[in-house]
């Protein structure tokens, strides 16, 4: 799938854009830093999943002076054309597909898939567990919004349940009314595990081979998914969170939280066997997440059957120029790719021959080559 044209209404420094060339394979948008080509990336991958990765609070991507934004998107797939609009309100969002209105967010996201790559998925296996846990999160909600729709009830479960433990520990509410929040949390909590132990697996899969080709050959990459409730062999997920759950309670009184759950697990990688967040060098965690990503573009395509595009914003620079034109042409020939940077060093020849040319100028875009 490729994304045709995009059109931005008062996003965050865009009064008006609109980009109806872009090509379906290498675009490259140039500028200096603060014109406006993360909002070009960020746009995008809110046409695609409806969030953003900058900030948790939509309001903040509309233009300053303006009320509402808005992002439209014509995305190409094998079978159909699909027009894709968000608009952001000061208090919540809409959008439509083809023109229909959709009244869950889960039924929006998914029409476009999108891969990211930005600076900091670099942090990605150096950070804490939580950004582990978004990527999943948003990686297997692009592809199944059944997950999302889970992963929604447990987040509200939860909430409800912490503030329960709040309550009981200052005896304001009795602690049998624990009992109706840990069955729904576990329903939906092993429901939201089982899809990321599949979802691990078969990144592994994936990514295992690009890592080896990145690095010669020479490093075995692994993951392994670390539930918060041990999981044992064969047993099921439910019963087990459900047992640890109970096993955990009166701490969770004490502490007003709750302490075991897919909001505490982590993903861990290991290069040669080895935990890449603790032992690895800058080069291979920067490796490594790229090779994650990576993975993602096989795997959006292994479950939806079609590549996603793919966005790199800023992070050529963090590559050798050999690397950054082998990424580009090997991306390019298969995959929809928008790219940011600041500089075309190294680049030149492959943006004369191959590529769409952005320069990007204070919120204003023009198309150079
Ligand atoms: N809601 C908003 N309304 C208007 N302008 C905004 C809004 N949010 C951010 N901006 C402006 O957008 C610009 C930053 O754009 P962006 O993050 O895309 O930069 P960039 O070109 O990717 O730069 P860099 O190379 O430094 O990453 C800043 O000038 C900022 O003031």
């Amino acid at each position: 799938m490729w994304l045709k044209a995009l059109e931005l209404r008062d996003f965050r420094n865009y009064e008006s854009l609109q980009l109806f060339d872009l090509s379906p394979r290498v675009n490259i948008f140039v500028g200096q830093n603060a014109q406006g080509k993360t909002n070009v990336v960020e746009s995008v991958l809110m046409l695609a999943v409806a969030k953003s990765h900058r900030t948790s609070r939509d309001a903040e991507v509309i233009r300053f002076e303006a009320e509402t934004a808005l992002v439209q998107g014509m995305v190409e797939r094998e079978d159909r054309t699909l027009k894709l609009d968000l608009h952001m309100l000061a208090k919540g969002k809409k959008s439509r597909v083809n023109g229909v209105e959709k009244r869950k967010m889960s039924d929006f996201v998914g029409h476009l898939n999108v891969v990211l790559f930005a600076p900091e998925d670099l942090q990605l296996i150096k950070g804490g567990p939580q950004l582990r846990r978004r990527f999943l999160d948003v990686e297997i909600g692009q592809v199944s919004p059944q997950y999302l729709y889970n992963l929604s009830q447990y987040q509200k479960v939860l909430l409800q349940r912490n503030t329960l433990l709040k309550e009981i520990s200052k005896k304001e509410k009795k602690e049998d009314l624990l009992a109706i929040w840990d069955e729904q949390l576990c329903v939906y909590g092993a429901k939201v595990v089982q899809k990321r132990y599949e979802f691990v697996e078969k990144l592994e899969h994936f990514a295992r081979d690009i890592h080896s080709r990145i690095s010669g050959g020479k490093e075995l990459l692994s993951f392994r998914y670390v539930n918060s409730f041990d999981l044992l062999e064969g047993a099921d997920v439910t019963e087990r969170f459900f047992e640890t759950l109970q096993s955990k309670r009166r701490q969770d009184i004490l502490r007003g939280t709750t302490s075991v759950g897919p909001h505490r697990d982590d993903l861990e990688v290991r290069i040669d066997d080895r935990e890449v967040h603790t032992y690895g060098s800058q080069g291979q965690q920067r490796t490594a997440s790229l090779s994650m990503k990576l993975a993602e573009i096989e795997l959006i395509r292994a479950e939806v059957g079609e590549y996603p595009v793919l966005l790199l914003d800023d992070v050529l620079s963090e590559l050798d120029s050999e690397r950054q034109l082998h990424l580009v042409e090997s991306m390019g020939e298969r995959v929809q790719t928008l790219i940011t940077t600041t500089t075309t060093y190294g680049l030149e020849q492959f943006m004369q021959e191959q590529a769409h040319v952005y320069r990007v100028e204070h919120g204003v875009i023009c198309r150079e080559g």
